[in-house]
């Protein structure tokens, strides 16, 4: 298995997405952690952007041990000058060259000729030979460069004694296999291109930069650049933990591997959305929150009888615990079994029916039903006490200003439905008014409590209420997304126990 060098810039070209700035701390808690995952190759900062980019890698640099700490440098004998200062102390230092050699960024940037950059390449190479055992040059905006001025370069930086030599597409502009073609021209091409690696660096202005790096890789790239969560300037690098995975779940396919340590994958990704602000989109490839759940019915059906159905990787080999079957509306009956056998309910088939019906309509409410949602669905149910009032509707009208007025609609025992209506001091006041009102029944409200049994905006709110009539009291509870309704439902949740309870109530002897 040939082995794929991973070169992270997380800390450089990562940094260079708008919005994100690191300090010191920030920069060694995830260089750590990039030691952690195994990278071979770190590119901490660019020293001459700033005092501080220079002190940062400066204090990378002298912590790592066991990996090299590269500095990014213009084709500039100052900007040399400050890698030469950032990496003292380095246990394995590397300066990264680059200078652009496309027609665009030759003419309307540097405002050079092809000459004039190929001298201006060479020059820079030389001088820091002088003070670098390691240098990867970089022929910025390569993607878009004539072969046979990139054939030049390249050989012109070989025969200067680059170590690595970059090819980035660095405006996310080529399909896979004209970036490939580039990797192969450049291997039949150039003399003694043995001697050097070469490095693929994509952006992913197209969505391509995983499908970029990968046909480097086949066509000959020693080296993989990119970023933790693909984070990096415009619309980012190549995530580094796409091309990991890609190679590990495809080894067979590509003959080649990262060293990477897998399982650190999941850590890295997150500490890294911490320290800098970039979120990951929960669809992100490997490392997104749905990356290993799954909401369908048919899907988690496959996933319960065999997990290979819907899962080329385990997400253990990413260092998380396991897969998620998460139930919503699009979840079917052996999910939902399943996940009750798992909060300890082995339910007979006419009640599972009976509680999925119910928790489809908690889900046709709610994006997504956790486990509590789910226990307060069956418990409240499994003590089942005889309805003799249940909510049909409630209407409340509130206003800051204005007396809050409920009117309900209640099924009784007659076959008519009753309709009643009632002012109040508040909401949950109006609607015990009137429910009051429709069954007729005079009850003391001792208790009133609410909360939310799960998680976000769309929570269930659970109210707990405790009604006495005649020195007899009986607690009720009620669940909705809405906490008017619950508040409903409790107050007639209670108001059916007290009636079963008088029902069942030993005359007292006179
Ligand atoms: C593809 C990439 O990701 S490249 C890395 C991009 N990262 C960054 O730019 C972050 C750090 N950059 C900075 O802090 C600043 O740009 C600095 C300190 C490096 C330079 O700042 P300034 O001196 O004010 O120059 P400014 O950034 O406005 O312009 C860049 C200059 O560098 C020149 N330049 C650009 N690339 C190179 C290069 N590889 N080699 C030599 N000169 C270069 C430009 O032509 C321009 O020169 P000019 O001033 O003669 O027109
Ligand atoms: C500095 C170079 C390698 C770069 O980031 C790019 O070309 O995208
Ligand atoms: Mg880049």
């Amino acid at each position: 298995m040939r082995k794929i060098y991973v070169f992270d810039t997380t800390l450089r070209d990562g940094e260079q997405s708008p919005g994100v700035n690191l300090n010191t701390r920030e920069k060694l808690e995830i260089a750590y952690q990039l030691e952690k995952l195994g990278v071979d190759r770190m590119e901490a900062g660019f020293p001459a952007a700033s005092p501080g980019d220079l002190a940062s890698v400066n204090a990378v640099a002298r912590a790592m041990k066991n990996l090299t700490v590269i500095g990014l440098s213009r084709a500039r004998e100052t900007d040399i000058d400050a890698v030469k200062e950032a990496l003292q102390g380095a246990a394995d230092p590397c300066i990264h060259l680059f200078l652009a050699t496309s027609p665009i960024h030759r003419q309307h940037k540097l405002r050079m000729d092809k000459n004039q950059v190929l001298e201006t390449a060479q020059a820079s190479i030389r001088y820091a030979k002088k003070y670098f055992s390691k240098v990867e040059f970089s022929l910025e905006d390569a993607g878009r460069t004539e072969y046979d001025f990139l054939a030049e370069m390249v050989g012109m930086a070989v025969r200067e004694g680059a170590n690595v030599i970059n090819i980035p597409d660095t405006v996310g502009y080529l399909y896979p296999s004209e970036y490939g073609a580039i990797f192969k021209f450049l291997k039949e091409t150039v003399p003694d291109i043995d001697r050097v690696q070469l490095s693929t660096h994509c952006h992913n202005d197209l969505g391509m930069a995983t499908a970029n790096a990968l046909a480097a890789i086949q066509n000959g790239a020693d080296q993989i650049e990119g970023t933790i969560n693909g984070i990096g300037e415009r619309a980012g690098n190549t995530a580094l933990e796409e091309v990991a995975m890609a190679l590990e779940t495809r080894s067979e396919f590509f003959g080649a591997k990262t060293s990477l340590v897998l399982s650190e994958i999941s850590r890295t990704s997150r500490l890294v959305s911490k320290l800098t602000g970039m979120v990951v989109p929960g669809n992100k490839a490997i490392v997104g929150a749905n990356a290993f759940a799954h909401e369908s019915g048919i899907h988690q059906d496959g996933m319960l009888k065999d997990k290979t159905t819907y899962e080329i990787m385990t997400p253990e080999t990413i260092g998380l615990k396991e897969s998620k079957l998460v139930l919503g509306k699009h979840s079917g009956r052996h999910a939902f079994r399943d996940n009750l056998k798992e909060l300890g309910y082995d339910l007979s088939e006419t009640e599972l029916n009976a509680a999925f019906a119910r928790f489809k309509d908690l889900a046709d409410k709610k994006k997504e039903v956790s486990d509590e949602d789910i226990l307060a669905l069956i418990e409240d149910k499994l003590i089942d006490t005889p309805e003799t009032f249940s909510l049909q509707t409630i209407y409340v009208t509130y206003g800051n200003e204005a007396t809050p007025t409920a009117k309900v609609i209640i099924n009784g025992p007659e076959a008519q439905p009753i309709v009643a209506d009632a002012e109040g001091n508040g909401s949950v006041d109006a609607i015990y008014n009137a429910i009051d009102k429709a069954t007729g029944e005079e009850v003391t409200l001792g208790d009133y409590s609410i909360k939310a049994v799960s998680h976000g905006k769309d929570a269930q709110g659970e109210v707990h209420v405790v009604l006495s009539q005649g020195g007899v009291a009986a607690q009720g509870r009620g669940l909705s997304t809405d906490i008017l309704e619950a508040s409903a439902r409790a107050y007639l949740d209670a108001l059916n126990k007290l009636i079963e309870k008088r029902k069942t109530a030993v005359p007292q002897d006179q």
